[in-house]
């Protein structure tokens, strides 16, 4: 029997209770070079290596919080007849070619036989195309429906916000059909007992709407700091300022916005630049987010259902410490060299992951930052030895759980982007 947690994150570092994961299945080998960026990777990955590694992620996050699958909970819903139906609805909406009686991948009536632990997979690997027919023999297409490639970064298609669920409207077609299968485990998994927000299902969302979870952290139950650039633009900040606003709290509310650079693309979320670490130090890429640049800060308050003010700020650590959140920056890569930072940074050196305040997770290879996480007090603990028992965090207050990741990171992502917690503890401020 599954045990479901009751869904509520509020901060990015509060002891983690629940979380949900994918492990890297079929999906993640089936491209080409060719088309590695369609599919948003750097490089072809090796998915024995990567499934290794994965293992160091899930086997620890499993000793300290509830793990759920994304393939168990989906197939879990697709159960129900009705569910598995208005899934599949759903599905053809969003790929309508697939729905389209005669046309060449119209496959709508062959998911509808597919049990519910096939029918999961399915909607995840994908469907590879028949070819029965000329047309589908000379297809350059491989797949009626394409594979989902990056879901192994569960925290990019919804993001829990409070006790609710804000669906990605993502900004790549590649990855919608995450948003919609993580928004039917929500709906339809009672054990959750949340609410789903999805900007397409507001008719009168902004077409340039985009938001992905790598962009959005809940530094407190009242400040939200959110990357704005290649994945989440203005319009998607907006829908999620317009949601708080008719929420018409009495308490202040902030959201510090964060521009980020369209290049290198490991820039892609703001995760991959500042995630926080505990309740007074936070990781950063020292060149965007403490240096000045042209990239701004801009900071809106609202209270009652209103904006009460929007202002730049002169970057974001000043903007938090005004809110009464100072706190100390780690660098990336290390003081000092900044091709040692930028390395690391492209390995996703600064995408940590908190199981609590003070206890992170981030991939080993990235020495220079891990020193620095070292000289700043945190012990430096393999995954592979917490998992063969010869180290117990128990014994330890602060520190790193460091992962391998060779193949794990081409995919473009750390540990925060393989992981969306739905439950973390109240946080000692
Ligand atoms: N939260 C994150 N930084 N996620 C990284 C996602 C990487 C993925 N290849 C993409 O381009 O979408």
């Amino acid at each position: 029997m599954t045990k479901y947690v009751e869904l509520n994150v509020r901060s990015e570092i509060g002891e983690l209770e629940g979380v949900i994961l994918h492990t890297p299945g079929a999906e993640v080998e089936n491209m080409t070079p060719e088309n590695a960026e369609r599919a948003l990777y750097s490089d072809i990955l090796n998915l024995d290596v990567a499934r290794d590694e994965y293992k160091q992620l899930s086997g620890v996050l499993g000793k300290i919080a509830q793990t759920y699958q994304v393939k168990d909970l989906l197939a879990n819903v697709l159960k129900d007849e009705k569910a598995k139906e208005a899934v599949i609805d759903r599905v053809c909406k969003m790929e309508p070619h697939i729905a389209i009686k005669g046309n060449t991948y119209c496959i709508k009536d062959y998911l509808l036989d597919q049990a519910p632990t096939e029918l999961a997979r399915l909607l995840i690997e994908g469907v590879p195309l028949k070819a029965d027919n000329l047309t589908k023999f000379l297809s350059k297409e491989r797949y009626a429906m394409r594979p989902l490639h990056n879901f192994f970064f569960t925290r990019d298609a919804s993001m829990s916000v409070l006790n609710e669920v804000l669906i990605g409207k993502m900004a790549n077609g590649v990855r919608d059909r995450e948003s919609l299968i993580m928004q039917s485990i929500f709906d339809y998994t009672p054990g959750f007992n949340t609410k789903t927000v999805n900007p397409i299902d507001n008719p009168s969302v902004d077409p340039n709407c985009m938001i992905e979870g790598g962009d959005v952290l809940i530094a407190r139950d009242d400040i939200l700091v959110i990357g704005n650039g290649t994945r989440t633009t203005t319009q998607g900040i907006d829908f999620i300022l317009a949601q708080l606003l008719s929420q018409k709290e009495e308490k202040q509310r902030h959201i510090l916005v964060q521009e980020l650079p369209s290049q290198p693309e490991s820039f892609i979320h703001l995760d991959m630049v500042f995630t926080l670490l505990d309740v007074d130090k936070c990781m950063v890429y020292e060149p965007l987010i403490m240096r000045p640049n042209k990239y701004q800060t801009v900071h809106i308050t609202i209270q009652n259902g209103k904006v009460l003010d929007i202002r730049r700020e002169n970057n974001l650590l000043e903007a938090l410490k005004k809110l009464g959140m100072d706190l100390k920056p780690i660098f990336c890569g290390g003081n000092g060299d900044p091709w040692n930072q930028e390395r690391e940074q492209w390995h996703s050196g600064a995408n940590f992951f908190a199981v609590g305040p003070g206890k992170v997770i981030g991939y080993g290879r990235n020495i220079h930052t891990m020193e620095a996480m070292n000289k700043n007090g945190f012990e430096i603990l393999r995954a592979k030895d917490i998992i063969r028992h010869k180290v117990e965090l128990s014994d330890y207050e602060k520190y790193v759980i460091t992962i391998e990741g060779s193949e794990l990171p081409r995919g473009g992502g750390g540990a925060r982007c393989m992981t969306m917690p739905v439950r973390r503890k109240p946080v000692n401020w």
